[in-house]
């Protein structure tokens, strides 16, 4: 489970997190708020992808200097080098990952025929699937997915319903928390919305 205690994050025009605290004790957790109250922020800080002022988040009950080795994220906040292809991205994290080409997320997204574009090229539904194919990838404990429905077409996210149903099979101490402004569909696959 993931703790946030008075977490404190400011950019120069917004404070955003004034002594922020929460836990997340579903296995699932849907995160709701209004645009622009720092959702996505807040994954990149859980996942050690932004730095807050101040303030502290236990993983298990345990502060990680390097959460990176626990946590996968997707999340359009995440910059890709957006000249290579589809695939070069995707082998990118096989090889720091030392995992094979992940073929079944690749046709269960029906990505095949994308993989030779650019990044920079895709559409927006088949960046999200990009960034989808190298978060599971991973296969860390704690999954981290900002607004991974979103542009998606509906075979697409039928497939994510099933990777997010079975995700936490062989990861018992695993969580995953995601942010939807169309919360309906993951609630009826388990998820729990918390408020931010
Ligand atoms: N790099 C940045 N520099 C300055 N302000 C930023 C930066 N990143 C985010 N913000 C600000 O932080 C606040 C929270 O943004 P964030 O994207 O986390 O919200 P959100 O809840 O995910 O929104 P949405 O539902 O629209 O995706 C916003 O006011 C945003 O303008």
């Amino acid at each position: 489970m993931i703790e946030i205690n008075n977490l404190n994050k400011r950019f120069a025009s917004a404070h955003v997190f004034e002594n922020y605290n929460k836990q997340f004790q579903g296995k699932r957790v849907c995160l709701q708020a209004a645009n622009g109250r720092g959702k996505t922020t807040l994954l990149m800080m859980l996942a050690g992808l932004e730095k807050p002022q101040s303030g502290q988040v236990l993983y298990n009950n345990q502060a990680l200097k390097s959460p990176q080795n626990i946590v996968s994220i997707a999340s359009d906040r995440i910059a890709l080098p957006d000249f290579l292809t589809a695939r070069q991205v995707i082998e990118l994290s096989c090889k720091a990952l030392k995992k094979d080409m992940p073929e079944q997320l690749i046709t269960g997204f029906n990505f095949t025929e994308h993989l030779k574009t650019r990044f920079s090229a895709l559409s927006s539904g088949n960046q999200k699937k990009c960034q989808l194919i190298t978060a599971f990838l991973k296969q860390a404990p704690f999954l981290l997915l900002d607004e991974p429905s979103a542009a998606l077409d509906q075979t697409s996210i039928k497939f994510l319903l099933t990777l997010l149903d079975d995700y936490l099979n062989d990861k018992p101490n695993g969580q995953i928390i995601i942010t939807s402004h169309e919360q309906e569909v993951f609630i009826q696959h388990g998820f729990e919305c918390t408020s931010l």
